[in-house]
């Protein structure tokens, strides 16, 4: 596969005038990119209980997978004698790595961190690891994504205004020497393509300064890290808003690990393009399904003799095939295709979402798009 100079570049479709929301497309050697895009989580080189074939029908475009686990189990060299993660798993569209700086706190048993990296044990079997900006490099080079992170550090929340400073100097310092280890790794090849993280809590000075220590390094893109770790919703979009002037226009902005629907919507309205989140999955594995009103959980009683497809709205199989009825019986049954249907439509709800907003966009009717949306959508159960 040749790649040309400009491999990786993003073109602004169109930009809502009332909360600049954007339409856009990110160009990659494995394909195009159109944005707002929610990326499926695929952990352990697998979106759960999906095969890339129905991802493919499901519409999904890119999928994530991560440095942390895969380096851990196979193991790197395993990935990459299988052909890279493309190979390995056969997906053949564009793939997103995220460093392991995160999992490295969300997971390990132990971890002690300094300006140099980050000792941890496995959170499998307790050997000791040392990871940093020229390991995650490394390794996200032998899993030969199209996207690769920066190694940053991620505050914990709540923490102290200390602490994120502290995580906001070492993010840049990391970043740095993620963008060297990344030019030497790969020598001027352009078949990587390397994010930028923005660390800083929530405290939008600590914002600016991460945003002014990384915006200069010029990466392709960039990511907004720190936020969905529980801090309030109201946090992350005020953050948001402190971020949507600064982050450069021309360049996909990425929220990490969000979220539900209505965190979507509101991460669009607010300048966001990529979203990645594992509740899809997650939530599909015990039962809970996205609608237009809210969560719906399929378990309940109340859908015994239901006869209805779970969203009326939804082009997923699972809706065009089956009711809330079997999918419940399949459920309380310990069927696996009970995860596997209500992961199918909770994947294809925040695909069809992203597809959907970026239609409104293009149609100069986000606003309308949003207050119907967000009107219906109760956070909670439906
Ligand atoms: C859930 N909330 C949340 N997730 C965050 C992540 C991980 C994003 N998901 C990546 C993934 C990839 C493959 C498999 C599983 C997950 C972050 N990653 C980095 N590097 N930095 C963050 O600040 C950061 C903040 C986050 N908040
Ligand atoms: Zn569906």
């Amino acid at each position: 596969m040749n790649f040309p100079d400009t491999a990786f570049s993003f073109t602004l479709d169109a930009v809502c005038p009332v909360t600049g929301a954007r339409a856009g497309t990110l160009h990659t050697p494995r394909g195009d990119i159109q944005t707002p895009v929610f990326m499926p989580v695929g952990t352990q080189a697998t979106v759960k209980a999906m095969a890339p074939f129905e991802l493919e029908e499901m519409g999904a475009r890119i999928i994530l997978a991560n440095t942390y686990h895969l380096y851990l189990r196979p193991g790197a060299d395993i990935v990459a004698e299988g052909g890279g993660l493309h190979g390995f798993m056969q997906w053949k569209r564009p793939i997103l790595t995220d460093s392991g700086g995160f999992q490295v706190f969300s997971l390990s048993t132990l971890n002690r961190i300094s300006d140099e990296g980050v000792w941890c044990r496995s959170h499998h079997d307790g050997t000791p690891h040392v990871m940093n900006p020229e390991w995650s490099m490394s390794v996200q080079k032998q899993l030969g994504s199209d996207i690769a992170m920066c190694f940053d550090q991620c505050a914990p929340w709540p923490c102290s205004r200390e602490e994120a400073e502290g995580a906001v100097r070492r993010t840049a310092l990391w970043a740095a020497r993620s963008k060297e280890a990344h030019a030497r790794e790969w020598q001027g090849e352009r078949r990587q393509a390397l994010f930028g993280i923005v660390q800083g809590s929530v405290w939008e000075d600590l914002r600016l300064r991460s945003a002014k220590d990384i915006i200069p390094m010029d990466f392709p893109g960039y990511a907004v890290g720190g936020l969905s770790v529980g801090e309030p919703h109201g946090d992350m979009y005020r953050i948001l808003d402190s971020l949507k002037g600064v982050l450069p226009s021309g360049k996909p902005r990425y929220l990490m690990g969000v979220g539900r629907p209505d965190n979507l919507v509101e991460g669009v309205a607010r300048g966001i393009d990529m979203f990645d989140c594992v509740l899809p999955t997650r939530n599909g594995r015990n039962g809970t399904l996205f609608t237009p009103y809210g969560a719906v959980n399929i378990k309940k009683k109340q859908y015994e003799r239901d006869f209805t497809p779970v969203d009326p709205e939804c082009d997923c199989y699972a809706c065009r095939t089956f009711t809330r009825a079997y999918i419940r019986h399949l459920y309380r049954s310990g069927e696996i295709l009970a995860s596997r249907l209500c992961s199918w439509h909770n994947l294809r709800f925040l695909i069809r979402l992203g597809e959907e907003m970026r239609k409104a966009i293009l149609e100069g009717r986000f606003p309308e798009f949003r207050r119907a949306f967000l009107g219906r959508f109760s956070g909670g159960e439906a």
